[in-house]
């Protein structure tokens, strides 16, 4: 049979489910055999994918966190576009049958599909029941300004150590805070119309957004936990009553809370918006890497229309938290009651759905995105730790991406 590898980044459970995804498809034919190999985080499989490509020793297909999108758009010659792999094969696939929110990240101007979303998340809020309750709290506020009540009176109380954390807070607290109280994170419609987009997050509502969190950290009611998913422990523990993070944290908080827990939206900030924007995804999609042989462009084909298939995809978005990408995988997960049994399981599809995305809300296409956002996230470390104040670390940090964004024009125009 043709071997076909899929470098990914899915650890723990997440890998598990990914390997039984990979052996119910090679068990159900003959042709191909799909090899999933765990790479690391995203960054590290990122990084692997591109020096094994420069080696000659590229898998097939890799999967690549939506940061990563622009650096693989550019990669001219590196990638196979799915939308063309599809037609090339006559692959039963339809881009419509995705859900807008979900494609919009992954397509061209002229609506092209060039990776295959695989795990697409957004982030929610998760909430400690138990705390809340024991500090008078009755519901989950929506608005910042609601929240920040919210959690004086979780802190004032006693019922936690601290109120507020978050995981990924470059992509929560920039930019879908930005998305969803509809400002611009960077020119160009967030860097969709034109390589010249510069970031814009220095001169919006973002400041005094992180002027509240620094003020937070400070009194309790937030605590800054690290660059990628670190913070969570801080919430399984019962440390923060509250939890900002990928709609996909959800089988973690699941099998690690040991308290009544709930999934709420994202906040947003009634100061600067009436009614919130959808928020954008986060997690990854599926690029085919060229080099593929024609057997292996086949077998990809066909391993991606059964990826894709309302039944893997419900399965996977229950297991997960990750959104069903199609709309036929969030119709069959709502008919299979899965909703209904878990409460809160519908807020990420909700908030994703609820309204159409903007210029401002339909993600990010930017350049060296990766190594901007750890720029961001050092300005944030400085940030919280008093080392800076907030209009000068977020200037700097602006200053230092929009050296990285001039860069990435300058080598791909
Ligand atoms: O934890 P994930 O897979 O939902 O990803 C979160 C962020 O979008 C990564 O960039």
């Amino acid at each position: 049979a043709t071997q076909i590898d899929w470098w990914h980044a899915m650890g723990g459970g997440l890998g598990e489910k990914v390997n039984d995804i990979a052996a119910d498809f090679n068990a159900r034919q003959d042709d191909y055999v799909v090899n999933p190999v765990f790479k690391g985080d995203y960054t590290d499989t990122m990084m692997s994918a591109i020096a094994a490509f420069r080696a000659g020793k590229a898998p097939e297909i890799v999967q690549i966190y939506e940061v990563g999108t622009a650096t693989m758009m550019h990669a001219k010659g590196a990638i196979i576009p799915v939308y063309r792999l599809m037609a090339e094969e006559s692959a039963d696939f339809d881009p419509s049958a995705y859900l807008p929110a979900v494609t919009g990240y992954y397509t061209t101007p002229e609506g092209k599909m060039l990776s295959l979303p695989f795990n697409s998340s957004t982030p929610v809020t998760y909430v400690n029941r138990d705390i809340l309750e024991k500090a008078g709290v009755d519901e989950v506020p929506m608005t910042w300004q609601g929240l920040g009540k919210a959690l004086e009176k979780v802190v004032d109380s006693g019922a936690a150590d601290c109120g507020l954390t978050t995981t990924w807070p470059s992509w929560v607290m920039l930019e879908n805070y930005s998305a969803r109280n509809d400002i611009p994170f960077a020119s160009e419609a967030n860097g969709f119309e034109g390589l010249d987009a510069r970031l814009q997050f220095n001169e919006t509502a973002v400041v005094d957004h992180i002027q509240r969190l620094a003020q937070w950290q400070q009194d309790g009611r937030f605590a800054y936990g690290g660059r990628k998913d670190e913070a969570a422990p801080k919430f399984y523990s019962g440390e923060c009553a509250m939890m900002m993070g990928s709609s996909a944290s959800y089988a973690g908080v699941r099998d690690n809370a040991n308290f009544d827990f709930g999934v709420a939206p994202l906040s947003y900030d009634a100061e600067v918006i009436e009614s919130p924007n959808n928020t954008i995804i986060g997690g990854a999609s599926l690029w085919v890497l060229s080099g593929a042989s024609e057997a292996q462009k086949k077998g990809i084909a066909e391993f991606f229309e059964y990826l894709s298939s309302p039944e893997v995809q419900a399965d996977w978005h229950q297991f997960t938290g990750y959104l069903p990408i199609t709309t036929a995988a969030a119709e069959l997960t709502r008919k299979q009651g899965f909703y209904e049994e878990n409460p809160g399981t519908d807020v990420a599809i909700e908030q994703m759905t609820g309204s159409a995305p903007t210029e401002n809300s339909k993600g990010l296409r930017l350049g060296n995105m990766v190594q901007i956002r750890d720029v961001i996230n050092g300005a944030l470390e400085k940030i919280f730790a008093g080392e800076v104040g907030v209009q000068q670390g977020l200037d700097q940090a602006a200053e230092k991406g929009n050296a990285l964004l001039e860069k990435f024009q300058n080598a791909n125009s």
